[in-house]
Formats: C-alpha cells, sequence, structure tokens
C-alpha cells in the first residue's frame, strides 16, 4: 500500500482488476474468478450476494488478508488510502477480557507514532473517549471502563466501529457489520455509517447477503453469484432494471422497494 499523502486526490480509492482468489494445493478450487471493480473516494458501494458467493474473501483481498489455505490466484488489487475494517459479529471482534476503552486506546497506539509510553497512553485515552463519541457511544467516561460484555449488541458493533476507525481511515470495510443485530438496531447502525461517511469523507464498501440494507445505503452496488460479479451500477438502475435472473430473485425476495423518486 501507498503511503497516504494528505493532498493525494485518489485518496479513498480501490481498483480490483481481473482478481482470482483459490485455495492452495494440488487441486486447487477457484472461488473468486476474474473479479473487476473499481471505489471511487468517497462513495458506499454494495457488495450483495447469496452466502458464499465470495464477497468476504474479495473484502479480504482488498484489506490484504486471506485466511491460511487461501490465496490471490491472478489479478491486482490496488488499495489508495488506510483502509480500516468492521465485522460481523462484535463479540468475536473484542477482547472479552479487556476494557473496551483500553481496546479503543490500544489501536489508537498501534496506528500511531506516539509510542507506548506514559504520555502516549494519555494521548491515547483521550482519542479513544473522542471516539466513543464520534460513534455515538452515550457517557463515554462512564463507559470507557466498561468490559464487552456489558454493553448491547449495537453498542458493541460501536466500539468495534471505533476501533477501526483508531487507524484514521480513508477506506472503510463493513463484512455484513448489522447482520448479527436486530432490526431496530441494525437501522441505528447503518445511520451511524452514513453520519461517518459524511463526516469523515469515507469510501465505503459495505457487504451484506441483504439487498434491503444495500438499497438503503449503498448509492452503487454489485452483485455477486459463484464468485463473480454477475452485475454492477447505481442502486436504483440494477434495483428497477435488473439484468439477471439471479438480481431478479434477490430483488423479488424483499420487495416493496423504494420510489425512485425517494431516494
Ligand atoms: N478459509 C477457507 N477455506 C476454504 N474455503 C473457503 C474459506 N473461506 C471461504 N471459503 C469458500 O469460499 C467461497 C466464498 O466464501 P466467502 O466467505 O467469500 O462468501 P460470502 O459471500 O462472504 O458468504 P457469507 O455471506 O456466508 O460470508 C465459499 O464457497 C466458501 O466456502
Amino acid at each position: 500500500m501507498k503511503p497516504v499523502r494528505d493532498d493525494n486526490p485518489v485518496r479513498g480509492s480501490i481498483t480490483v482488476s481481473n482478481l482470482s482468489i483459490s485455495t492452495r494445493g494440488k487441486s486447487s478450487t477457484c472461488l473468486v474468478e476474474n473479479l473487476n471493480l473499481v471505489v471511487t473516494p468517497g462513495e458506499i458501494i454494495g457488495l450483495v450476494g447469496e452466502s458464499g458467493s465470495g464477497k468476504s474473501l474479495t473484502l479480504r483481498a482488498i484489506l490484504g488478508i486471506l485466511p491460511p489455505g487461501i490465496q490471490q490466484s491472478g489479478g491486482t488489487v490496488n488499495v489508495e488510502g488506510r483502509v480500516g475494517m468492521v465485522f460481523q459479529d462484535p463479540l468475536a471482534a473484542l477482547d472479552p477480557l479487556e476494557k473496551i476503552g483500553k481496546q479503543i486506546a490500544d489501536s489508537v497506539l498501534a496506528n500511531s507514532r506516539l509510542g507506548w509510553g506514559r504520555e502516549a497512553r494519555v494521548q491515547a485515552k483521550k482519542r479513544a473517549l473522542d471516539l466513543m463519541s464520534a460513534v455515538r457511544l452515550p457517557q463515554p467516561d462512564e463507559r470507557y471502563h466498561w468490559y464487552p460484555h456489558q454493553l448491547s449488541g449495537g453498542q458493541r458493533q460501536r466500539v468495534v466501529i471505533a476501533i477501526a476507525l483508531a487507524t484514521s481511515p480513508d477506506i472503510l470495510l463493513c463484512d455484513e457489520p448489522t447482520t448479527a443485530l436486530d432490526v431496530t438496531v441494525q437501522q441505528q447502525v447503518l445511520e451511524l455509517l452514513q453520519d461517518l461517511h459524511v463526516e469523515r469523507r469515507l469510501t465505503i464498501v459495505f457487504v451484506s447477503h441483504n439487498l434491503a440494507v444495500v438499497s438503503g445505503i449503498c448509492s452503487r452496488m454489485a452483485v455477486m453469484s459463484h464468485g463473480k460479479i454477475i452485475e454492477s451500477g447505481p442502486t436504483l438502475e440494477v434495483l428497477n432494471h435488473p439484468q439477471e435472473q439471479y438480481t431478479r430473485m434477490l430483488i423479488d425476495s424483499v420487495l416493496p422497494l423504494p420510489d425512485e423518486d425517494q431516494k
């Protein structure tokens, strides 16, 4: 990844060209095939598709960390800017034995040049409290000392988002960030992501199997099936004029759609 400069006009862009991902070994299986994706700075793009279609692996290839036993077998991934990642399950992403404030502060320290001394920790705590406010966690001073199990699912996901923000990312990769939450809380987390997108000019790649969620937050979307992008374009165009039978099936499963003039 290239170093980030403040005057870099393409900060927050992603260009994936002919990406192929496969299992390692003799009987290698292709899991993602010749995938092309261009994400422009400051947009929210949705990657939608059924379970196993290759969304998470694509996201991980963009992050530069594929699981053991899986390799990038072709193509290139070019990312301009810093990347933060939000995972589906906040409980799994957080250390159950560590206070949430410290987890955020440690992420600040790990991504800064402050070092790990006393003064650095004071500054990191201050920044962690700011991040807790940024993700709208109530009473940050008090909650700084709480453990993950003391928070609700939605609040835990806000902590995970704060940890991702500690890297001062240009790009936020979100892998099913609301799937583990109930519907009302899902909506609150989606609104937070939209606010952060505006406030911090974040580029967001939003992976979900839920077309309704993607259509609510993403201006552009790509539909994946069996390791390939089969259709992509502005969200409303894809929803109103789907070209592929699979996309039509996804749409039929979440009717009714928003009116074109409501967006
Ligand atoms: N570590 C792994 N080892 C072997 N195969 C894997 C591994 N991770 C993913 N796969 C396979 O790669 C394919 C794509 O997986 P991926 O997790 O990207 O799908 P997905 O669209 O994100 O699905 P889900 O919504 O269920 O997470 C699937 O067939 C999956 O079984």
